[in-house]
């Protein structure tokens, strides 16, 4: 038997191989001379590649091998990255050094860690890029069907994409990565057609998490990303829609002059990348975009709000999506910052019966949970780790439940009124200015009647 390898004192990272045969994707990552870690997704019912995406199909591979790579390179973050496949080209190396700076920059920042300057991928040019990823040319368009997969996350944002995408007639697919129940009943409950996607951790994950590795978040909606542009180019769309709002993009905290974002791929400037990424080494017809980008979390709860079928079944709760241990015995626990976040952004916009009944309790009624919303609220906290809206927009959400009878006098609003409200500036609790779509998006002229939909 081999000595157990002690994951923080690994000198290198490898990304080993990756390979593809009958529906299962196979990425294979080292530690030093250490064992390999094998990650499987498997792909149901894999249709014959068409030879003229084969090219394509290897690229989005590889892409792949290098993001899901995240999970294990974190459980050591040794000094050197090896590439038993040579070395990327500028474009490439560029996006793996963002997504690993930054998409672990809550993992650095809760294990009192400093990753700038250690994360270097192999490049083939001995600096980086100062193009940042332009003056490549595109890709070979590959005429791929005019269809959409849209990934199901099991909570609203989802559901309202899929909702727009089906109200202006667009062909699209509900698609999920893993085995969670609730997500498949979701997916069912869109009635559009499914394709489940299963995704298996190298076992050997855990043991070095037993062994003292290094743990925390890891952006997984790159990951996820990189499935759907595989399973894209195998089973022939042209696009993939996610469903991340605009706050996605807002950094949950500064520390050190680096932002902090735990929501980074789901942020604007992760989609950017991966879908420039895309356009130009994989096919120039594949799009890539969020159809939720120019609204705020307010914004797509008023949306879900009038998506009634869906409140049975849904849950944005986290808690249900753990691949170890237990799950809640509730849909939603009602003591995460999820739970919470979700319970104070609905209240706006539904009858407060029938809020209390997707929740089985009154969250704001409640003076145990005071510090939660406080931390939403950005109130003596900072926003929590995890993908709740902006300070501003849940302390507009606040301000509304503050100024309603039917709410007025549940513990924790009337605490804000009385203790948090005198403290704010009231110009700047409005909730109308939330519920407007601002900014930037890349979705295509295609899916743009849904876009228009959401609103
Ligand atoms: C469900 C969840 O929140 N998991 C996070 C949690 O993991 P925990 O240890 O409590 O249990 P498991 O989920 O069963 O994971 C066991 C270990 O496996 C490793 N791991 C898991 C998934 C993965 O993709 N890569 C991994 O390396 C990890 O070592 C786990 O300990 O705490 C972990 C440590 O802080 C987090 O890494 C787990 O987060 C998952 C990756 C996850 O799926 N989280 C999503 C719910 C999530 O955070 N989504 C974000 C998306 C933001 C983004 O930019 O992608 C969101 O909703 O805001
Ligand atoms: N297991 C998964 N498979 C595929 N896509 C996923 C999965 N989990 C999350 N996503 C996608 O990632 C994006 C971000 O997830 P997020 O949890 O914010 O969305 P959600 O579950 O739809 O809504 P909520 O914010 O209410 O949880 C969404 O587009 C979601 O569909």
């Amino acid at each position: 038997m081999t000595n157990p390898i002690q994951p923080r004192l690994t000198q290198v990272f490898r990304f080993v191989r990756c390979s593809y045969a009958n529906g299962v994707a196979e990425l294979v990552y080292a530690f030093d001379q250490g064992e390999e870690l094998i990650e499987r997704v498997s792909f149901p019912a894999p249709p014959h590649l068409p030879p003229e995406r084969k090219q394509a199909f290897d690229a989005a591979l590889k892409l792949l091998h290098l993001f899901a790579g995240v999970s294990y390179y974190k459980a050591g973050i040794p000094p050197k990255i090896d590439i038993a496949d040579g070395p990327l080209d500028d474009a490439t190396a560029d996006l793996l050094e963002a997504l690993y700076l930054h998409g672990l920059a809550e993992f650095a920042y809760r294990n009192g860690l400093d990753l700038r300057g250690r994360i270097v991928f192999p490049r083939t040019s001995s600096s980086p890029s100062p193009l940042r990823g332009e003056g490549h040319a595109l890709a070979q368009a590959l005429a791929l069907p005019k269809r959409t997969l849209v990934p199901i996350g099991g909570g609203k944002d989802s559901l309202v994409a899929v909702e727009a995408i089906k109200q202006t007639g667009g062909d699209a697919t509900a698609v999920w990565v893993g085995n969670s129940p609730l997500i498949a009943a979701c997916a069912q409950r869109t009635g559009l057609p499914t394709l489940n996607i299963q995704r298996e951790l190298a076992p050997g994950l855990f043991e070095l998490n037993r062994l003292g590795a290094w743990n925390g978040h890891i952006p997984v909606t790159a990951v996820n990303s990189a499935i759907l542009a595989l399973a894209a180019i195998l089973y022939g769309y042209d696009s993939i829609a996610f469903a991340n709002e605009r706050s996605a993009s807002a950094a949950t905290l500064e520390y050190e002059g680096q932002q902090v974002n735990h929501q980074w791929s789901k942020g604007y400037a992760f989609e950017r990348l991966l879908g420039d990424w895309l356009h130009t080494h994989v096919a120039a017809d594949l799009d890539y975009c969020s159809l939720l980008r120019p609204y705020s979390e307010l914004a797509i709860t008023r949306a879900f709000a009038r998506l009634t079928p869906y409140f049975d079944v849904f849950s944005s709760c986290n808690r249900n999506f753990k691949i170890l241990g237990p799950k809640p015995a509730d849909r939603w626990c009602g003591q995460c910052p999820k739970c919470h976040f979700v319970f104070l952004a609905l209240a706006p916009f539904l009858p407060k019966p029938r809020l209390l009944a997707i929740f089985g309790r009154n969250l704001l009624d409640d003076d145990t949970q005071a510090a939660g919303f406080d931390a939403l609220l950005e109130y003596h906290d900072h926003k929590p780790f995890e993908c709740v809206g902006e300070g501003a927009e849940a302390r507009a959400a606040m301000y509304a439940l503050s100024q309603r009878p039917e709410w007025q006098e549940d513990a924790l609003v009337a605490r804000f009124r009385s203790e948090i409200l005198p403290q704010l500036d009231a110009t700047e609790l409005a909730l109308e200015p939330w519920l407007q779509p601002a900014g930037e998006h890349r979705v295509p002229a295609r899916l743009q009647p849904a876009l228009a939909a959401i609103g």
